[in-house]
């Protein structure tokens, strides 16, 4: 077969830099970083793959990219990527779906426990010295099992969530979304648990309103001052999809002037979050760096399966994982 060259814009675990370097010519170079980005720079027009994350992936990188014939991007959100201009010049986009529903399901929960509990402030508040005596109602957390959850974006990872909430927290679960799930087929353990609800509705209701959506045209900004005005009284918010599908001046709005009870967001409009932002510090948000899908497993699972849509796609064959660009 044919060595093609392939350009590596993030580190790979040396496991599957390996099958790359077995297959094709790799360069290992990271635009990020000043020293390597000539080295990038003068890979870029020799490659005929590109794979990597977080990084832009925008129409002016690909005009430099004559020779491009696949992008295997080491996640499953695709908005880093100039759709059109991909599909335009037939050069296959490949994610990662599936093989990070879990953990990030993990993370989400583990954001609705944080901000319920008050599990960061009250470990600080005995970290701090500040422990002298029982703690007061002041500082009494709210339930989560048996509260209503709200779902905006019930695809792989949504359900991965609902399962969690509705089997193991007995939460009715609420979703909104493009379209039905048929939960028959897809999801038949969620059947008489997650009903598809009209958003209005479904912000009425929900005493966790749970963001697992993909950044697109369609819900850049879609989280606005009308959606958390919408909230039930005393609601929580998690973001785990995206950050610019909030806007995020209303949900300080809504937290400072509203009713929103507290925010836990994995997910910011700009990352890493500037120093300045109002939200690291909120005494009712509990942010994380962008760690959905951290854990060593899954980012493991992310690489092989974003080498092997690479070598498939370079080969020939159809990759295991293609996004339909012509779908976003
Ligand atoms: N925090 C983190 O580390 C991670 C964040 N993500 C983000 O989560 C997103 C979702 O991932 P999956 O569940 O695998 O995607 P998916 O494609 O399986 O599900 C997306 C869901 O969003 C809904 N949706 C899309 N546009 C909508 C709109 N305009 N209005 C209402 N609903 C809409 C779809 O109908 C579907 O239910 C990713 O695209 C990524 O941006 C994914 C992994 C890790
Ligand atoms: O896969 C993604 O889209 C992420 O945000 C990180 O896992």
């Amino acid at each position: 077969m044919t060595r093609k060259n392939v350009l590596v814009f993030r580190e790979l675990p040396d496991d599957q830099l390996a099958r790359l370097q077995a297959a094709h010519e790799v360069t290992v170079a990271n635009p990020r970083l000043d020293a390597q980005r000539a080295a990038f720079d003068a890979a870029l027009p020799l490659a005929h793959g590109l794979i990597g994350s977080s990084f832009p992936v925008d129409d002016a990188l690909l005009a430099r990219a004559p020779r491009l014939e696949v992008v295997s991007s080491v996640s499953v959100g695709v908005d880093n990527y100039a759709l059109a201009s991909l599909q335009a010049r037939g050069i296959l986009l490949c994610h990662t779906p599936g093989v990070l529903d879990e953990t990030v399901a993990d993370t989400v929960f583990a954001l609705l426990m944080a901000t319920s509990r008050r599990v960061v402030e009250l470990s600080n508040l005995v970290r701090d010295g500040a422990w002298t005596k029982n703690i007061g109602e002041d500082l009494f957390g709210f339930d989560v099992h048996g509260k209503t959850l709200g779902l905006l974006g019930f695809g792989r990872i949504g359900q991965a969530i609902a399962r969690r909430a509705a089997l193991g927290f007995g939460m009715p679960v609420l979703y909104h979304a493009r379209r039905p799930v048929d939960l028959a087929s897809q999801a038949p353990e969620l059947q008489g648990r997650a009903v598809h609800t009209p958003l209005a509705e479904l912000l009425a209701r929900a005493d966790f309103v749970v963001a697992m959506l993909p950044l697109s045209d369609s819900t850049r900004g879609m989280i606005d001052a009308s959606v958390f005005a919408a909230m039930r009284p005393g609601a929580v918010f998690i973001n785990g999809g995206r950050g610019a599908t909030v806007q995020e001046d209303a949900l300080l709005a809504a937290l400072d002037h509203g009713t929103l009870r507290a925010a836990g967001l994995d997910v910011f409009a700009t990352e890493p979050l500037p120093a300045a932002s109002p939200l690291r510090t909120h005494p009712r948000v509990t942010p994380l760096p962008h760690i959905g899908s951290a854990t060593h497993e899954t980012r493991h699972a992310m690489a092989e399966l974003a080498t092997t849509n690479l070598l498939q796609a370079l080969a020939g064959e159809r990759p295991a994982a293609v996004f339909d660009t012509a779908s976003a």
